[in-house]
C-alpha cells in the first residue's frame, strides 16, 4: 500500500440518543467531527446502527447487479447527464480527459411514480424488470441501504450542528430526495500501452454536503491528496469513509476541507465501492465567496471537469463561477452532470 493515511475515527453512536441538554459524550463526538473536518476533511465513522453485515449485504447486491449481461444492464442506461439515475457503462462518464475504468449504477430516493416531481433532480429510479431478474429482495436491499446512509448523514449533520452552534438542517431538509447513491465496479488497468490515460476516478472534490463511502472488499484504490502527496485510504471493515463536500466547505468559508481524492487501480484486482452523495436541498443557495480564495479555488464545483489539464480550463472555470450568482444548488448541479457525461 502507498503509505496509508491515518484518518480520524469517530463513533457516532452517542449521537443516537442525543437530547438538547447535550450529553457529554455527544458533545465530545461533535468536537471530534469538527476537528476531522478541519484537519483532513475526511474520516472514518462507525455507528451501532450500521454493522459489517449491512456492508456485506450491499456488496453482495452490488456484485449481483454488475454480474448481469451488458444487454440487461444497458436497458436502464442513464438518458442524460442531468437526471442521473440508471446504469453507466464503461467510458460513459469521466471527470477529466482520461478514461475512467469503471461501470456504475446510480439510484436515489424511491420516488412514488404517482407523485409529481417538483424539480429536475427528483423522479423515479430506473429499475425496469430487475425485480424479476434479481428478485424483489434485491431492490429492497438497495433501498434499505439508501435509507441507512440518509440516516447516518443526518446524524452527522446533527453532530456538526452541536459542534458549530449553527443551524444546518435548513440547508439539508429535503436533500435526501435529490441525493444519489452510486454503486461502482472498477476494472483493473495498466497505462503502459494506453493511448488515452486510464484511471478509476479522476482527481476531484465532491460537490455536495457530505459523502459516505464503503469499500467493503478490501481492495485498495481510493486516495486522498494530503500534504502534497497521494495517500491511500485503507478499507476498514465496518467503517464508513466520510468526506466533506464542496457545499459544506463553502458554507463554512473553507474551514471544513473538501478533500481532493481519486481512485486508481492496483493493476490486478477489480474493486467495488458504494458511494452516497448527500446533497443539500435543491433550492439551497450557493454562497459566493471570492473565487480567487485559495481555500475554495480548487473545488470541483467551480471547475469544468471536461478540461482539467489544458489551458481551456481557466476560461471554463471562469465561466462556471461567474454563472453562480442567484443559481440554486440543484439547478447548478444538474448542469454540472453534463460535464462528466460522455454518452
Ligand atoms: O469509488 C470510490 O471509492 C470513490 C469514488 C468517488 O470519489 C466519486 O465517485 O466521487
Ligand atoms: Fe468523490
Amino acid at each position: 500500500m502507498q503509505n496509508p493515511i491515518q484518518l480520524p475515527v469517530v463513533d457516532l453512536s452517542p449521537l443516537l440518543d442525543y437530547v438538547p441538554s447535550a450529553t457529554k459524550s455527544a458533545s465530545r463526538i461533535a468536537f471530534e467531527l469538527q476537528n476531522a473536518c478541519m484537519s483532513h476533511g475526511a474520516f472514518y465513522v462507525t455507528c451501532s446502527s450500521f454493522s459489517r453485515d449491512s456492508e456485506l449485504k450491499i456488496l453482495d447486491s452490488t456484485r449481483r447487479f454488475f454480474n448481469l449481461p451488458e444487454s440487461v444492464k444497458s436497458n436502464i442506461s442513464i438518458k442524460s447527464g442531468g437526471f442521473t439515475r440508471g446504469y453507466i457503462a464503461m467510458g460513459v462518464e469521466s471527470g477529466s480527459h482520461r478514461v475512467e475504468s469503471k461501470e456504475a449504477l446510480s439510484y436515489g430516493y424511491e420516488w412514488n411514480p404517482s407523485d409529481k416531481p417538483s424539480n429536475s433532480l427528483q423522479g423515479p429510479n430506473e429499475w425496469d424488470n430487475l425485480d424479476e431478474i434479481l428478485g424483489p429482495e434485491w431492490r429492497k436491499s438497495l433501498n434499505e441501504f439508501y435509507s441507512q446512509m440518509v440516516f447516518l448523514a443526518k446524524l452527522l449533520v446533527k453532530g456538526l450542528e452541536i459542534a458549530l452552534h449553527l443551524e444546518l438542517q435548513s440547508y439539508c431538509t429535503g436533500g435526501e430526495t435529490i441525493s444519489l447513491m452510486r454503486l461502482f465496479h472498477y476494472f483493473p488497468y495498466s497505462n503502459e500501452q494506453n493511448e488515452v490515460e486510464a484511471i478509476g476516478s479522476s482527481p476531484h472534490t465532491d460537490w455536495g454536503f457530505l459523502t459516505l463511502l464503503l469499500q467493503p472488499d478490501n481492495v485498495k484504490g481510493l486516495q486522498i491528496f494530503y500534504d502534497n502527496e497521494w495517500r491511500d485510504i485503507a478499507s476498514k471493515p465496518g467503517h464508513i469513509v466520510v468526506n466533506c463536500g464542496d457545499y459544506l466547505s463553502l458554507i463554512t468559508k473553507g474551514s471544513f476541507i473538501s478533500p481532493l481524492h481519486r481512485v486508481i487501480s492496483d493493476g490486478a484486482n477489480e474493486r467495488y465501492s458504494m458511494v452516497f452523495f448527500y446533497y443539500p436541498k435543491y433550492d439551497a443557495h450557493i454562497p459566493v465567496i471570492d473565487v480567487r480564495d485559495p481555500k475554495i479555488h480548487n473545488l470541483s464545483i467551480f471547475k469544468d471537469q471536461k478540461y482539467d489539464k489544458d489551458d481551456k480550463r481557466n476560461e471554463q472555470k471562469q465561466e462556471m463561477s461567474s454563472n453562480i450568482d442567484g443559481v440554486c444548488f440543484g439547478e447548478y448541479i444538474a448542469r454540472k452532470w453534463d460535464q462528466v457525461y460522455r454518452g
